[in-house]
């Protein structure tokens, strides 16, 4: 039986997974292949499956709410089972920022599975300007610095992404500790994953039959799961909140606005701003009072970018944190949101 390759892409949160994801979909596509993709976010709310979706011709399949490698490990059986009935030529899996990817390798050598896909790289994407703080910022979350740390020395191929924000000696230092960690993957510098997808999709086709990546460099987690979920308690609803969940001491929380608002671009990047040392990325889709657009804003690694989107939903944003103030971060939004209605 031909097993369907399967590409996982892993890399810390904002580090530009999607990006990559977007750029290998429309290759695949140019190429007449059919994609199957399985996308895995933190939160309850979907921004990047419809960033997917609006790009259209994948089979899409998303799990929210948790993250594969644990808490929805037999979920990611029964999607890569979906997706496969669907006949893919390829299947890329973006795992959440916080995941450790050997564990899906794991999952994926499963009895019901295993004769079905097989495993053909392990791509890490790292962003370029923060990537070398992550060992500081995290000390105190010994999980979260052990995930990130397999996530380079299981990759096959590692690719330092966002160059365009830093200058070439800092490229050289983060070399260097690649090396240290991984010196087996293939390294790639690219600005907004544009690079030579060859490498990746290299030995993919119709009928591709490819020799899966030899597993024995993986852990078995069979017995002592990694990244065990800390179930953390929901917190009392409040109008503004709709979810918190705690993975590692990550936690995420959705922030809706009401609808009219006159919260600008400027309120919601300074409300940003106010979280700072706590925050690790945000996003979601936002209609302002000083615009009649609706705007995609994305927060990765202390910048805040925004585009024009066709999202026609609810107005959301969620926010992903260690070690924020839930509360305050609630409170907080609500009287913004307040003072701007009456003001
Ligand atoms: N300056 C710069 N921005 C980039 C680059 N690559 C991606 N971005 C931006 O960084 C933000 C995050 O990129 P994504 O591709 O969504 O990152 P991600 O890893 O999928 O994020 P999560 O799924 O939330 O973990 C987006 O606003 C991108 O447009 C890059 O090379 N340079």
């Amino acid at each position: 039986m031909r097993r369907i390759p399967v590409i996982i892409i892993s890399g810390f949160l904002g580090s530009g997974k999607t990006t990559l994801l977007l750029r290998l979909l429309q290759e695949i596509q140019s190429r007449q292949l059919q994609p199957g993709i399985l996308m895995n976010e933190l939160g309850k709310k979907d921004v990047d499956g419809f960033i997917v979706d609006e790009l259209g011709g994948a089979s899409l399949e998303k799990l929210l709410d948790g993250c594969v490698c644990c808490s929805k490990k037999s979920e990611l059986i029964l999607s890569l089972k979906l997706l496969l009935d669907r006949k893919p030529d390829v299947i890329l899996i973006e795992l959440t920022g916080v995941a450790n990817p050997e564990e899906i390798a794991d999952a994926i050598t499963e009895p019901g599975l295993i004769r079905q896909v097989a495993l053909k790289q392990i791509v890490t994407v790292l962003d370029a300007e923060n990537a070398l703080d992550y060992n500081s910022i995290f000390s105190s979350d010994k999980q979260l610095v052990q995930t990130l740390r397999r996530q380079l020395e299981v990759a096959d191929h590692i690719i330092v992404n966002k160059t365009d924000l830093v200058q070439a000696p800092h490229l050289q230092k983060i070399q260097k500790v690649i090396l240290k960690q991984n010196e087996r993957a293939l390294i790639t510098f690219a600005s907004h994953s544009l690079m030579d997808l060859t490498p990746i999709l290299l030995g993919i086709t119709r009928n591709s039959d490819i020799t899966p990546i030899a597993i024995q460099r993986f852990r078995s987690f069979k017995t002592e799961p990694l990244n065990q979920v800390q179930s953390t308690p929901k917190l009392k609803e409040n109008q503004d909140h709709k979810e918190y969940r705690s993975f590692t001491r990550v936690q995420t929380l959705t922030l809706t606005i009401q609808s009219p608002t006159s919260v600008t671009q400027e309120d919601v990047e300074h409300f940003l701003q106010r979280w700072k040392k706590q925050l690790l990325r945000a996003k979601g889709y936002l209609h302002l009072s000083n615009s009649n657009k609706t705007f995609l804003m994305q927060h990765a690694g202390k910048r805040t970018y925004w585009e024009t989107s066709t999202y026609s939903g609810a107005a959301y944003f969620v926010i992903i944190g260690i070690e924020l103030d839930i509360d305050r971060v609630l409170t907080e939004w609500s009287a913004l949101q307040k003072e701007k209605t009456t003001a």
